[in-house]
């Protein structure tokens, strides 16, 4: 199911302070998509109007091409997980995950015995087969998630909508859900939104990342579309650590020629005037590397699938990383510059091409 918004405008109540500034998002059918951005960039509250929860002061949201006007209209076709994972502690895992069923009119709601097979195919599902009789408060943070996600899938919805719902669990429990997650948005042919901090996650799971900031869609891109070509500074930031030199862009040569010493000029096709050059510190290659070189290459250790350098220029010491398979006695304890050609380039904030 196609999830369609269209200038959203949405003033926090009773002032004049915009939450969402002319929105405009279109998510395809099936798709896994990731909202990023800062704290406070208005993730929550897009998700918040998608689902029907909070109303907006203009702009339009569809799915499948219906515009939809609340919630009730909505109910069975989205579901959503928020990060508090909102069990009630009172009732078994079994009577949580059928809630949504329980409560609908009596027109509507499954048999009895349908609510219970549903429940059970929900649990075998989510690889929790034992757990129907369970209360929430014997249950890991994992499980948790998992019995809120069934709850979400009970009715049988297209579209999932998910706040955080990874953000309390460990980094390794974390991990493994989300690729599971993944594959259940697969299996089910969902359509799934999911709002995110932890940009690796995002990079990894959705096939598109739409990059929210100050209420705005700063930049909606596939990953690999979003690290080529950030739009602006702040999306480079944003995604992954990332190194800045300023310069300038010289009209007849064509070359970036960086402000700081030790770092080395490269052609480019842009408009002449001053820039600044991002790169990612793994794209950063030290220049003829030979012992007794300008620029020291001081070893930090191992992380992340990186070996970590820094490199000591004149006035700072920059980040520089190699794959882990790099050979120790292949990197050099110096070098004569650094080769810096991967960059992006950027004028005020703007990506130029
Ligand atoms: N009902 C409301 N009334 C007033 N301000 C609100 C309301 N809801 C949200 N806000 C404000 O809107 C802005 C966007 O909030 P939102 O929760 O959507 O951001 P977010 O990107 O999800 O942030 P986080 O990553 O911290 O969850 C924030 O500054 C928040 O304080």
């Amino acid at each position: 199911m196609s999830v369609v918004v269209e200038n959203l405008i949405r003033c926090a109540p009773g002032s004049e302070r915009i939450l969402l500034s002319d929105v405009s998002l279109s998510v395809e059918s099936g798709a896994f998509v990731a909202l990023v951005g800062p704290s406070g960039a208005g993730k929550t509250t897009l998700l918040r109007a998608i689902a029907g929860l909070d109303k907006y002061d203009s702009g339009t949201v569809s799915l499948n091409g219906e515009t939809l006007a609340s919630i009730q209209e909505r109910a069975g076709k989205v579901g959503f997980v928020f990060q508090s994972y909102a069990l009630f502690p009172h009732m078994t895992v079994a009577r949580n995950i059928s809630f949504g069923l329980d409560v609908l009119s009596k027109a509507q709601r499954p048999s009895a015995s349908e609510i219970s097979a549903r429940v059970q195919e929900l649990l075998d599902l989510m690889q929790i087969p034992d757990l129907g009789k369970a209360y929430p408060s014997r249950l890991s943070g994992g499980q948790r998630q998992r019995v809120a996600l069934a709850r979400a899938l009970a009715t049988r919805p297209d579209v999932l909508l998910l706040d955080e719902p990874f953000g309390a669990l460990d980094p390794i429990v974390r991990r493994a859900i989300r690729t599971w997650l993944r594959a259940l948005h697969d299996q089910l042919g969902l359509t799934t939104i999911l709002v995110t901090h932890d940009q690796e996650e995002a990079l990894e799971v959705a096939d598109r990342i739409v990059v929210m900031q100050h209420g705005r869609i700063v930049q909606n891109a596939s990953p690999a579309q979003l690290d080529e070509a950030p739009e602006t500074a702040f999306v480079m930031e944003f995604l992954g650590e990332a190194v800045s030199f300023k310069g300038v862009i010289q009209a007849d040569t064509g070359l970036f020629i960086p402000d700081e010493a030790g770092v080395l000029p490269f052609a480019t096709s842009c408009p002449a005037g001053p820039a600044e050059a991002m790169i990612r510190p793994f794209e950063i290659f030290p220049e003829n590397a030979a012992t007794g070189g300008k620029i020291a290459l001081v070893r930090h250790g191992r992380r992340n699938g990186f070996l970590h350098y820094s490199a000591q220029l004149p006035e700072r010491s920059v980040p520089v990383f190699f794959p882990v398979h790099t050979k120790h006695q292949s990197i050099s304890d110096s070098c004569q510059g650094l080769n810096i050609a991967e960059a992006r380039l950027f004028r005020n904030g703007q990506r130029i091409v």
